[in-house]
């Protein structure tokens, strides 16, 4: 079977103009349900869930339900690529590939809307990936409940390996994680009397670099964890002497226990941090996510037909820090993950991030006869 993956070419251009934050995705849903009316409706019926779509194949003869998640939000980033398509809408940039993952899902239920398995076939389109989580609330909801698939299944793009790889591996392939929030009020006053206010830049300064105490100093060095610190905010000008300041980043570890670790010698920290500066913090862990643990005999199973069926290369990687709310669905139903090679040298969250194209069609060619094979 031959795919024509053109379309969904044209199609990832599309959504790639259009990003938005978690649960915004009111655009993004506007134009998947468009394209899905677009489609014969004998066998396929469509839900919405807040800005998610959910779409139902019916089998033939159905005796299970597989599913493929894909994620819907871009990130706040101002894209520097050199794409005609660039993101219309300023400081959003789909930079983790989400565009993509969406035009994979649509080529793959267009292609089970004119071919009929034997399974019901589950599509889902998952908002707020990036945070504040869409997965956990999805997976609790009526409507995915009713269509609860057997196994589930989704990719994420990998800009590290080549067009016509994947990449996968049993159990753990990422990270649970936590984001940080941390808030410092101090006192303000004038540059040249510092002794009469409590400095939040210096605070701040000084917490961000021993936070990094943590993992090398409080961690089995066995056990991989990373705290970063992705943004700082602090101050009102270059002669005032700045009363707050925030610190934004995110924890990722491999084991609970460590998370737990983390999390207390960071209130630690800052403890220290109110103490040493007099002043006042708070903590705040936002979204976190479960690890992505892939399912060990689905897994195995879908390497061993990779190898067999030689429709792409197989590299089975090792674990990665990155985060994922499919982890939630993995927590729950059998499935995997799997990495999408699309060859390019920006990493994901990059600015200029240009992910190969010719990596659509191999997916939809990948995962249609992938799951045409799983449900014969
Ligand atoms: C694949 C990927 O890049 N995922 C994100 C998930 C973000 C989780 C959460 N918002 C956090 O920042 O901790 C990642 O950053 O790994």
């Amino acid at each position: 079977m031959r795919i024509n993956a053109k379309p969904f070419v044209e199609i990832r251009r599309e959504l790639h103009k259009i990003p938005e934050p978690g649960f915004a995705e009111f655009k993004t849903q506007r134009f998947l349900l468009d394209y899905l009316a677009t489609l014969p409706q004998e066998r396929i019926k469509i839900k919405t869930w807040r800005t998610g779509i959910l779409v139902k194949i019916k089998g033939s003869n159905p005796s299970k339900r597989l599913g493929y998640r894909a994620d819907m939000d871009g990130l706040p980033i101002s894209e520097e690529t050199s794409y005609e398509f660039r993101s219309t809408h300023p400081g959003f940039m789909h930079a983790c590939g989400h565009d993509m993952h969406m035009a994979i899902g649509l080529g793959v239920l267009t292609y089970f809307a004119h071919n009929q398995v034997k399974d019901d076939l589950i599509f889902i389109f998952q908002p707020a990936e990036e945070g504040p989580g869409g997965a956990q609330p999805l997976l609790a909801s009526e409507e995915f409940q009713e269509w609860r698939p057997d196994a589930i299944f989704a990719l994420h793009i990998a800009p590290e390996y080549p067009v016509g790889t994947v990449a996968l591996k049993p159990g753990i392939l990422f990270a649970n994680t936590s984001e940080l929030f941390i808030d410092l009020i101090g006192k303000g006053g004038h540059a040249a009397f510092p002794h009469t206010a409590n400095d939040m830049v210096i605070a701040a300064a000084h917490l961000a670099t021993q936070l990094q105490s943590i993992v090398s100093r409080n961690i089995d060095p066995l056990d991989s964890a990373v705290i970063t610190i992705g943004k700082i905010e602090g101050g009102t000008k270059q002669n005032i002497i700045a009363e707050k300041a925030r610190l934004e980043g995110t924890i990722r570890t491999l084991s609970m226990e460590s998370m737990q670790k983390i999390k207390s010698r960071i209130e630690a920290l800052v403890r220290g941090t109110e103490a040493g500066f007099e002043c006042n913090a708070t903590i705040d862990y936002g979204s976190n996510y479960c690890q992505v643990y892939n399912n060990e005999d689905l897994t195995r199973e879908f390497m061993n037909w990779v190898q067999e069926h030689n429709t792409v290369t197989l590299i089975e990687c090792k674990t990665a820090m990155t985060g994922e709310d499919f982890g939630y669905f993995l927590s729950e139903i059998p499935g995997f993950l799997f990495w999408l090679g699309v060859n390019t040298p920006y990493g994901l969250h990059h600015a200029k991030i240009e992910p190969n194209e010719e990596a659509i069609e191999v997916a939809i060619q990948v995962l249609t006869q992938y799951l045409t094979w799983k449900t014969s």
